[in-house]
């Protein structure tokens, strides 16, 4: 894939006012828009189908991980809503995957892409570890990668680090969308494995998930400006 790489925005708020009053800042087509799990509990599905119906690519980030049923009934609810990317978690395994796929597959009309998460950013080889997960975070990453590429998912969610590795072993089409990202001089907050845009671009990142550096500042649509300025920069447009 050689598309122009975009920037997502993580709208991680409690309430649909604060939500509304951000995406409200922003410019249409600048950027696409993510409801996780802290705003969808709060506003629900109706926020999601509202901001779909107005021409937003919104990316559902639940991270589904359960019984290959149940998930595979959630990605289809998730898919009737008209987003434009639903995520799950690889740990889910491989039947869990093809559920999911299968499910998504069924869409009648816009039919939406469907990622995995394989590590968390806010994860490091000590958290690996405490958890059971063998290796290095970027072996780690690569093994769930291709468990996600083998059941057909259309990319993954990994942190820039790991962004080169899947592109060389998935291949260019599969999709890396990389949170962990960070201006320079930006808190990293409670992130771990994080680099520059410019670094997740120079990688092979093919979207950017960005969040407080973007909400919590006093100028949120400048701070998207800066960042596409230095994803432009770096591709080389
Ligand atoms: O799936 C995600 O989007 C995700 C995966 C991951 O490994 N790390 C990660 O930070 N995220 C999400 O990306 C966003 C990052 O937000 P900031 O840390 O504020 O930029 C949050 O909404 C996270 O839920």
């Amino acid at each position: 894939m050689n598309a122009t790489p975009s920037l997502i925005v993580a709208l991680d708020f409690d309430s649909d006012v604060s939500a509304r009053s951000l995406v409200n800042r922003l410019a249409p087509g600048s950027c696409r828009l993510k409801v996780g799990k802290e705003l969808f509990v709060r506003a629900g599905p109706s926020l999601v189908r509202e901001w779909a119906d107005a021409g937003w690519d919104v990316f559902l980030d639940l991270k589904f991980h359960d019984i290959p049923n149940t998930v595979a009934s959630a990605c289809r609810a998730a898919a009737d809503l008209g987003v434009w990317m639903v995520n799950v978690h690889a740990l889910g395994g491989p039947a869990m995957l093809a559920a999911a796929r299968a499910a998504v597959d069924e869409t009648p009309a816009r039919r939406p892409l469907l990622t995995a998460v394989t590590v968390l950013t806010s994860h490091d080889e000590t958290t690996l570890q405490a958890i059971g997960l063998q290796g290095t975070p970027a072996e780690a990453v690569g093994r769930l990668a291709a468990l996600a590429t083998r059941a057909g998912l259309d990319g993954v969610v990994c942190s820039p680090q790991e962004a080169a590795l899947v592109r060389d072993h998935c291949g260019e089409s599969f999709r890396r969308i990389t949170p962990g990202v960070r201006p320079v001089g930006a808190a990293l907050d409670d992130q771990r494995r994080i680099k520059t845009p410019a670094f997740a671009i120079a990688a092979g990142a093919t979207d950017l998930v960005v969040g407080r550096p973007i909400t919590r500042s006093a100028d949120p649509a400048g701070a998207v400006e800066m960042i596409l300025d230095e994803m432009r920069v770096t591709a080389g447009e």
